[in-house]
Formats: C-alpha cells, structure tokens, sequence
C-alpha cells in the first residue's frame, strides 16, 4: 500500500459532505489501494453533529481509512494536505440565485485561502463546492498566491452530469453511452450545456448528439433550460438543494483530477481563464479539459459558432459581475 493522501473536507457536518465523505472513505476517489487520513472542519455550532460523522465513519470499518480529525481550526484541517474538498458554505434558498450567496460566502474563501497558502502542501488540489462556486473558488486562489492557480478549480461537474443524463434520458441509452458534453461558465442559470461536440451511443454506433436527438428546438431551448434550472428545481422539491448528486459529482472531479481522463474524452471543470476561446482572463470559467499527470488543459480548437458565442460571453459577463462583487465584500 502507498503512502496515506491527506485529505480534507470542509463543511464536513453538512449533507453533502455526508455523501461524499462516504465515497472517499470507500475509494472511489484516490482508488482502491491508497490510504487515507481525513480533516474534518466545521464551524463550533456544528461540533456535535461532526462529532456524530466521525462516530459513523469510524463504524463503517473502511480499510483505508487511517485517521479521521475533526477540527474548527483551519489550521489543523489544512496542515500538510494534497486535497481539498471546500464545501463548506451556506446553501440558497427557493427564490434565490446563488450569487446572492456572494455576501454571505465569499469570506469563508477569502480565510480558507490564506489558511491553505500558509499551511496546505504546493501540490494541493483543490476543489470548491461551495456556491457561488466559480468566484469562491477565485477568491480561494486570490489569497493562495504561493499556490499555483492552476491548482484551484471549482465544481461543474453536476451541471456536465445532468446535461449528460438528460440526453441519455432523450435518447433512451444509458448514461455511460453519452460523453463529451461541455458545460462552458458559470455553475449558474447563465451556464451554457453544449452538446455540439457530444458523442452517443447508438446501437453500437458513435454518432454526433445534433443528430442522434434530431430535435435543434430541444437542444438550445427545454434542454439548456432544464439543466441551467435543475438546482432550483431540486430545492423547490426537496426543500433542501442537491446533496447526493452534488456529492456524486464532486467526487467524480477530483477522481479524474487525480487519475486522468480517458483516450480523448474529457471533461468540464470551472478553471482560472487566461483568455482561451475569447474567454475574459481572470475569472473562473468552466472549460472542457483533458488532464494528465494531475495537470489539466483546456481543449483546443472547438467550433463556436454565433448562438455558443453568445451564451459563453452572457456567462462570462456575469462572473466579471460577480468577481467585482466579491472584491468589494473582501474589501469591506
Ligand atoms: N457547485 C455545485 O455543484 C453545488 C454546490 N452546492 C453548494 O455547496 C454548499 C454546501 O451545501 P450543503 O452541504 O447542502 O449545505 P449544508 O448547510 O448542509 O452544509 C454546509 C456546512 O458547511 C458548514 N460551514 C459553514 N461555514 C463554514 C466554514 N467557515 N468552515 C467550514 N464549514 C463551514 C456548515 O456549518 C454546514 O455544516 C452550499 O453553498 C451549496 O449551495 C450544492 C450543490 C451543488
Ligand atoms: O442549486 C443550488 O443552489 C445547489 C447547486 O448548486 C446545484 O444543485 O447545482
């Protein structure tokens, strides 16, 4: 067996957490053979009930599991670590959009920043759950400067995992029959599903999603529409925002961060811009990338045509909204 991943998970006593820290526990995220020690950080008000998550975890028996560390103390919870799952943060409530969370959220990324650039490892990984996830997770790594930037992303992979099951849903194959579906932006209600590029399974032939759905309509109207508003649509049901889908998804990112993505698919993930297809830089947008080597890159060379060029500039214009916002609470 290797050497133990130093894993942290903030927002630890809260419902995705309880889901994800499952699925790291078990393997699916650092694979079957690789040990693990975990950080748990909380807020005291939630002490107990971490208190309670450790109790299970500890009852779950898992054999990688080494050590597990409950902790209020940033510092503790970041010391020596190679990943980060930032969940920690408020959720939105029906009628809200996540950017109205800005105010209440971005501080906890201003703080967990400066934590992580003192305390956390060079390499650490790190992922950003937490709404608005693109702008936290770019105050994260505005506080990290002796982190590289490459090393924060947040989490679109929801969004990509909807858009993938959606069509999949459509086109009565199975979810694992649809891929290169691109989700471009914002983890928002202006975030662009493109399908343009996604591949389909059909009976044993790969085919091109515009043609396999053969409906124009649906894709840029009830399909963007559907997965832009599938977070609202969750809370309006359950009263309580996604949690193990949410879970499912953040556990998928960091696994194919770690692992690498497959042949020549890939994958979406909210990534520091540097100007890539006309994207403003400085904001954190979700691209397609392909990763090797736990480095990613930005896929190059896809077609945008006027309707994506559209939809990507309204997503970016509304995270250079966000960052100015963020900037002014960070200030204050
Ligand atoms: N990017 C994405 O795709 C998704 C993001 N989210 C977001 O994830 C966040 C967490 O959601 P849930 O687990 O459902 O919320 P929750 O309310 O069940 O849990 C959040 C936990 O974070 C803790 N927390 C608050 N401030 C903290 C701090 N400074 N340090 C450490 N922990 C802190 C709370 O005490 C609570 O235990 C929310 O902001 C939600 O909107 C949710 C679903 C998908
Ligand atoms: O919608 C929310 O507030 C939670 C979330 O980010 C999602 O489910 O995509």
């Amino acid at each position: 067996m290797s050497e133990p991943v130093k894993v942290c998970v903030t927002g630890a006593a809260g419902q995705i957490a309880y889901s994800l820290l499952y699925s790291i526990a078990k393997g699916d995220v650092f694979g079957p053979n690789t040990p693990i020690t975990l950080t748990l950080l909380d807020i005291l008000p939630m002490e107990q009930v971490l208190g309670g998550v450790v109790m299970e975890l500890m009852d779950c028996a898992f054999p990688l599991l080494k050590k597990v560390i409950p902790t209020c103390d940033e510092k503790v919870a970041f010391t020596d670590i190679d990943a980060a799952f930032l969940v920690g943060a408020m959720p939105r409530r029906e009628g809200m959009e996540r950017k109205d969370l800005l105010g209440a959220n971005v501080k906890i990324f201003e703080s967990q920043g400066k934590a992580l650039d003192q305390y956390a490892k060079k390499t650490v990984k790190v992922v950003v759950v937490g709404n608005p996830a693109n702008t936290n997770a770019l105050i994260c790594s505005k506080y990290a400067p002796s982190i590289p930037k490459e090393n924060f992303s947040c989490l679109t992979r929801l969004d990509q995992n909807r858009a993938q099951a959606q069509i999949a849903s459509r086109l009565g194959i199975a979810n694992s029959d649809v891929s290169k579906v691109i989700i471009w932006g914002n983890h928002s209600s202006t975030q662009f599903p493109d399908v343009r590029h996604a591949v389909a399974l059909v009976n044993g032939k790969k085919v091109p999603v515009p043609e396999a759905v053969k409906d124009d309509s649906y894709l840029k109207n009830e399909f963007l529409k559907t997965v832009q508003t599938r977070g609202a649509a969750v809370i309006k049901a359950r009263k309580l925002s996604s949690a193990m889908s949410a879970a499912k998804a953040t556990a998928d990112h960091m696994r194919d961060w770690w692992f690498g993505t497959e042949g020549d698919n890939w994958v979406s993930m909210g990534v520091f811009s540097t100007g890539a297809y006309g994207v403003p830089e400085g904001v954190m947008y979700s691209f397609p990338v392909r990763i090797k080597n736990k480095q990613w890159t930005i896929v190059e060379g896809l077609e945008i045509n006027d309707f994506a060029r559209e939809k990507m500039d309204l997503t970016a214009k509304e995270l250079i909204e966000e960052k100015t916002m963020a900037d002014e609470v960070c200030k204050a």
